[in-house]
């Protein structure tokens, strides 16, 4: 049985992959396709991982799990060079998915 907290998370996540949709933050990045990312990025964050994280109740607050959103877009911009397509995703994904956690858009979800 959902908790209202694991309900709100599962409803901003779905939003925010929407916003990925090349999937690039999909899955975990692996050092095939990224060469040496798993030792320049210590703490790798993707959103499958953020989704077990949501059914294994792990979040406690609203917090941990904005927190693991942006790990997962600043890895990007920290393995990426700015002038990659993964760099520039991750920026407007930060952007975008942090205006879905203010005050305001979070009054609409529970009135
Ligand atoms: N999330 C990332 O940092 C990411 C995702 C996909 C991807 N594909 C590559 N060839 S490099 C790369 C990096």
């Amino acid at each position: 049985e959902r908790t209202p907290l694991q309900r709100l998370l599962e409803h901003l996540l779905r939003s925010m992959e929407k916003r990925d949709p090349q999937q690039f933050f999909a899955w975990p990045v692996t050092d095939n396709i990224a060469p040496g990312y798993s030792q320049i990025i210590t703490n790798p964050m993707d959103f499958s991982t953020i989704k077990q994280k949501i059914d294994d109740n792990n979040y406690q607050n609203l917090s941990e799990f904005v927190n693991d959103f942006r790990l997962m877009c600043d890895n990007a911009t920290t393995y990426n060079h700015p002038d990659t397509i993964y760099f520039k995703a991750a920026k407007k994904l930060l952007h975008v998915g942090l205006k879905m956690v203010t005050p305001e858009k979070l009054r609409q979800l529970r009135p």
